[in-house]
């Protein structure tokens, strides 16, 4: 059942005033997200021309009708090529987050999923709202109740189960002074760009951990506010492909911890199906898969294209040159 979401637009005309010469990026990374990215869009496009400047979706080599979907709802689509072309794209979530970052020109920049379900229009303007209120301020995580839904079977908050079940406890065993973060693989953050243009990109599902970690050394917890936005419902993968997304934030999480990782590759065991008459095993049977783990991080933008990185911080009046 769809929420009736609406914008409260005087907290927007109040962005807006703190918007103070500022711009504001938004970047929807979108793989095969026909079905959804048009919503998303559509949430964020009443914000365009006045609290947002750009409306991105950068597509992750999409093979559906996801370009033209995020078109017909009002978003300017950049493919990887077209964001970094002197550098051959490589797949994985991380690698389009990292293109973003040339592909925009905003002083902030916000990051918001394309596989939401129910998307919320004032996402954006909460995520923001820290960003532009407070310059000390670096990096902003939204947090929220997280619906899961696979199948018939619905828990109400059994969301956010690789940030429940190996971010978390990670994160206390290697990095505690993070475990005040509510959700720190969430999807829906945003930053300054002389934070987002200056620190690595870790690959694949590795990218929110990555820059959580690297944010938080570089600019200390005070520099990362949180943001309450509700609920979030989004496409839920099975737990396979979660296995997958599992080890590729181990990988950088032990990384940026200092921790040697093996390098190797993930071994599953995955039930081959029904018989032949399309019945369940009597007997199940079991088939090994492995799933290489990539770890290489893309460099900072601003070393790639400095045309990329933040614009240096107007001074305050009373400082003298
Ligand atoms: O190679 C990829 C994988 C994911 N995504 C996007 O990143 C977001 C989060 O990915 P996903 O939904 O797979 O992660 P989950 O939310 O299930 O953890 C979605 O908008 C995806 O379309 C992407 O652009 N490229
Ligand atoms: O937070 C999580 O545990 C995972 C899986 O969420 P669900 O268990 O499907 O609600 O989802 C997040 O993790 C990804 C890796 O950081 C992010 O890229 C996704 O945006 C985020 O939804």
């Amino acid at each position: 059942m769809s929420s009736v979401h609406v914008i409260d637009w005087a907290e927007v005309a109040e962005l807006v005033e703190a918007k103070d010469g500022r711009t504001v990026s938004v970047v929807l990374p979108a793989l095969n997200e026909e079905a959804t990215v048009g919503d998303v869009v559509a949430s964020i496009r009443p914000l365009l021309g006045g609290l947002v400047d750009e409306l991105v979706v950068m597509d992750s080599g999409s093979t559906d009708a996801t370009a033209a979907r995020a078109t017909a709802a009002g978003a300017r689509v950049v493919t990887r090529e077209e964001a970094v072309p002197s550098v051959p794209p490589k797949p994985g979530k991380g690698e389009v987050l990292w293109r973003s970052v040339a592909a925009t020109t905003g002083d902030l920049i916000v990051f918001v999923d394309s596989d939401l379900i129910d998307p919320d229009p004032m996402f954006v303007p909460r995520l923001v709202g820290p960003l532009l209120r407070d310059r000390g301020v670096s990096l902003v995580k939204a947090y929220y109740r997280r619906p899961l839904r696979i199948g018939e079977n619905r828990d109400e908050g059994g969301g956010g189960r690789v940030t429940e079940l190996v971010a978390r406890p990670l994160l206390s065993s290697l990095k505690p002074e993070l475990s005040t973060i509510i959700q720190p693989l969430g999807g829906e953050y945003g930053g300054t760009r002389e934070l987002l243009s200056s620190v690595p990109f870790a690959p694949g599902y590795g990218v929110e951990i990555g820059l959580l970690i690297d944010a938080y050394d570089r600019c200390g917890i005070d520099a990362i506010a949180q943001v309450n936005l509700g609920v979030r419902k989004h496409r839920n993968r099975k737990l396979t492909e979660l296995g997958v997304m599992s080890r590729q934030i181990v990988g950088v999480l032990l990384g940026r911890c200092g921790v040697v990782d093996s390098r190797a590759a993930l071994t599953q065991f995955v039930e081959i199906d029904d018989d032949d008459a399309g019945r369940p095993r009597a007997v199940p049977q079991f088939v090994r898969s492995d799933t290489e783990v990539d770890l290489t991080d893309r460099p900072p933008m601003a070393s790639v294209m400095p045309s990329a990185a933040g614009r240096p911080r107007p001074q305050p009046a009373h400082v003298t040159r």
